[in-house]
């Protein structure tokens, strides 16, 4: 390897492809003054022929011994034929110009051999075959023109990290344009069958397709997957309406479905007491029986509108009483009496079932109902609560409460009993509560001249001062 060689060679190559194009080069001169012809530490490092009218077929075992070359440059001229096979001894060649030429075959595998290569141009010619994946090993190439060939197929995955140029335009390639590659510009890729990125989607290929995914897409003309990606579709605005809709209906649904088993649950775990028939009796669509009292003013006083809102509640508890079996114990489901009136019921259970009724007022043991019968009788009822006596020791207590007679005691007249219904029938007292007497009139409306004048009778209260 020295300039000699490198002398005989290019002196081969002009006997082979310039020998009317190359006349100056001859013997008489120096090697290194050679047209095209660059010289460095005595070697031939470079040699440029652009245009030099060079035509013919590159002999085979000539460029080869050119290893100190750098640059070759035989663009714009005639040369038909493979690149012949030695190049690959080229070792040092950086720059290879062989564009506008008529080379023809397939790439060489000896090319994958210039490891040094940093610009590659074999654009314009006619070579022919599929892009080969061994471009790869070139891992140093800037630039890359492969452009106006009869190159097919698809493009391999190229990874070349270096690599700024590129251009297969003009080649019978199709597919989808490997992922390193779709940041080259449009240009790169024109009179191809090629899509996807700068030429838009491929078929079957959506905008949001990740920079991974394209070489997974099928390309145009029916080409297979070359890289295995996956499709990943973006979700359409109307989807995702539709989610976010049902996500809030099931939202309510799921909503009410706790509301509902919320109440289920309230009103099933209820005791079986008297406010559980209170319960029933609410749902049986009695009416408010054990709310605030009505008619009444917090006090026990019984004002004008005490009637409004009666409603047979007394009834309806003993109504619900019986359904619920509660005389079982007994079997009798009556009104007991107490005194002479036990011999000769005023009212049976059936009258008072069909009583209409008011809230008196609440106590700590029940509520008082003013119950007034279809014959224009009334009673006070009192409905106990919470008291869980057995029957034998209900009747006894009850009995001694009956024989209780006192002119300042309201006599108490019948009593029913079941398990979960306790009713105490008394006289009803028209004239009111002493209590709401004593604290309603005596200290707001009591007239003291009213008192002094010695008129007889209750002191009366002035609603409206009140
Ligand atoms: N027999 C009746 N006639 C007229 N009104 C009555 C009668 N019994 C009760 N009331 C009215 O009903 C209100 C409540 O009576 P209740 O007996 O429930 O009160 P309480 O004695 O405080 O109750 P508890 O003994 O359960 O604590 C009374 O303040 C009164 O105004």
């Amino acid at each position: 390897d020295d300039l000699n060689t490198d002398a005989q060679a290019l002196e081969a190559l002009r006997k082979a492809v310039g020998r009317s194009a190359l006349p100056a080069w001859n013997s008489s001169t120096q090697t290194c003054q050679w047209q095209g012809v660059a010289c460095e530490n005595g070697r031939v490092v470079e040699l440029r022929l652009p245009g030099a009218g060079l035509m013919g077929a590159l002999p085979s075992g000539v460029l080869g011994n050119l290893t100190a070359l750098r640059t070759l440059s035989l663009r714009w001229n005639a040369l038909t034929g493979p690149i012949p096979d030695d190049v690959s001894r080229m070792t040092e060649l950086r720059a290879m110009y062989f564009q506008h030429n008529a080379f023809s075959g397939e790439v060489p595998a000896a090319l994958y051999a210039l490891k040094n290569l940093v610009r590659l141009n074999i654009g314009q010619n006619k070579f022919s075959g599929e892009i080969s994946p061994d471009f790869n090993k070139l891992n140093r190439l800037g630039s890359l023109i492969l452009d106006s060939n009869d190159f097919s197929g698809e493009i391999p995955k190229l990874d070349l990290p270096t690599l700024e140029q590129f251009n297969v335009s003009y080649n019978k390639l199709n597919g989808s344009i490997p992922r390193k590659l779709r940041k080259m510009p449009k240009d790169s890729f024109l009179g191809t069958g090629l899509c996807g990125g700068p030429l838009g989607l491929c078929p079957g290929e959506t905008a949001d397709t990740p920079a991974g995914s394209p070489e997974g897409q099928p390309g145009a003309g029916g080409a297979a997957d070359v890289g295995g990606g996956k499709k990943k579709k973006k979700l359409s605005g109307g989807a995702i309406a539709g989610i976010a809709i049902a996500c809030v209906f099931g939202l309510l649904l799921l909503l009410a479905l706790i509301f509902f088993l919320c109440r289920k649950k309230k009103s099933g775990s209820a005791p079986r007491s008297s406010t559980a028939a209170v319960e029933k009796g609410r749902d049986l669509g009695m009416g408010p029986l054990d709310g605030e009292p009505k008619g009444q003013n917090g006090n026990g006083v019984h004002g004008a509108g005490a009637a409004a809102g009666a409603v047979p509640a007394a009834a309806a508890a003993a109504a619900v009483a019986a359904k619920s079996g509660g005389g079982s114990t007994t079997g009798s489901k009556k009104l007991i009496y107490f005194g002479p009136m036990a011999a000769a019921p005023p009212f049976d259970l059936e009258d008072l079932l069909r009583a209409s009724a008011e809230v008196l007022g609440k106590g700590a043991f029940g509520t008082a109902y003013k119950a007034v019968m279809e014959s224009g009788a009334a009673v006070a009822v009192k409905r106990l609560k919470d008291v869980d006596l057995p029957e034998p020791e209900f009747r006894e207590r009850i009995a001694a409460i009956g024989a209780v007679q006192h002119e300042l005691v309201v006599p108490l007249r019948a009593y029913y009993f079941s398990k979960d219904e306790k009713l105490l029938v008394y006289d009803y007292m028209s004239m009111g509560s002493l209590s709401a007497l004593l604290h309603v009139c005596v200290h707001v409306t009591f007239s003291w001249r009213h008192w002094s004048s010695g008129r007889s009778g209750p002191p009366r209260c002035s609603t409206k001062s009140s």
